[in-house]
């Protein structure tokens, strides 16, 4: 199968609009591979964080994500699990410290470039499904599938707090709905690659709407499918 024919579905959106809960379990129904582009940013954040790069020394971070390794495996519970420089960083990563941290220096256009090759090698039949902010409109323009998810802010905040207080991590609502806010605001404004649904994107608004129902209106658009 040449790279053109390996089909590719995007999902896009905002935190916490469940682009990794339905990617996960879409790419699962379906057989496909999965990226978590968000990770890769998370990753480098974490990374710099490790390093004590100063988050304004663009030169530092694009090296560091030229250089950090990222690799991903399943644990014996399914769980997606990521490994950052060998080392497993999964909790760290998912924290919103890493979150913001990820947004800042997503916003610095050669880190987004350094990173671009390493989502592309994902592309590998039979087919990948691939969850971030620019999947459609950057990084898989020809993707045949794409689906732009949103949900109100308060519920997207919500749902990251009930996600995280079952984590054992003490949040407030308020809190989580400010970085909410401020990290849209910042994935959507900055100039390389916003936080947009490409033209062609089906968009699915998931507030009130519980995940199954998510899901299948998603494997829905993928024609042929065996799931
Ligand atoms: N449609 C939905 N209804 C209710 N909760 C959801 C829905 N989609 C995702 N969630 C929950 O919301 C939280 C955040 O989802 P996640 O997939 O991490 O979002 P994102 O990847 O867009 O930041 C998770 O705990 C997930 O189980
Ligand atoms: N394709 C992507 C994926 C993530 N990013 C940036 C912007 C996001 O705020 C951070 C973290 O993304 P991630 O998808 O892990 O975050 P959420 O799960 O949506 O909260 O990384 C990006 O710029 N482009």
């Amino acid at each position: 199968m040449t790279e053109a024919a390996i089909p590719v579905l995007t999902i896009d959106g905002p935190s916490g609009s469940g682009k990794g809960t339905i990617s996960r379990v879409v790419a699962g129904r379906l057989g496909w591979h999965y990226l978590d582009s968000g990770a890769l940013y998370r990753a480098v954040g974490v990374a710099a964080g490790w390093a004590d790069l100063d988050l304004d020394d663009a030169g530092a971070l694009v090296r560091c994500a030229f250089d950090t390794g990222i690799g991903f495996r399943d644990d014996a519970a399914g769980e997606l699990r990521v490994l950052v420089n060998g080392h497993d960083a999964t909790d760290e990563l998912r924290t919103e410290t890493a979150g913001a941290a990820a947004s800042a220096i997503a916003a610095i256009p050669e880190v987004r470039s350094a990173l671009k090759e390493r989502q592309r090698a994902f592309r590998k039949a039979p087919g990948l499904v691939a969850d971030g902010r620019d999947m459609g409109t950057v990084i898989f323009p020809d993707a045949a599938f794409k689906v732009f998810l949103t949900a109100s802010a308060e519920e997207r905040a919500e749902r990251r707090y009930k996600q995280l207080k079952d984590k054992g991590v003490s949040v407030t609502l308020d809190g989580l709905l400010r970085e909410i806010l401020a990290r849209d605001a910042r994935d959507a404004s900055r100039a390389v690659a916003p936080l947009r649904p490409a033209e062609d994107a089906v968009r699915i608004d998931t507030t009130g709407q519980g995940i199954d129902s998510v899901v299948e209106r998603v494997l829905a658009l993928v024609p042929g499918r065996t799931a």
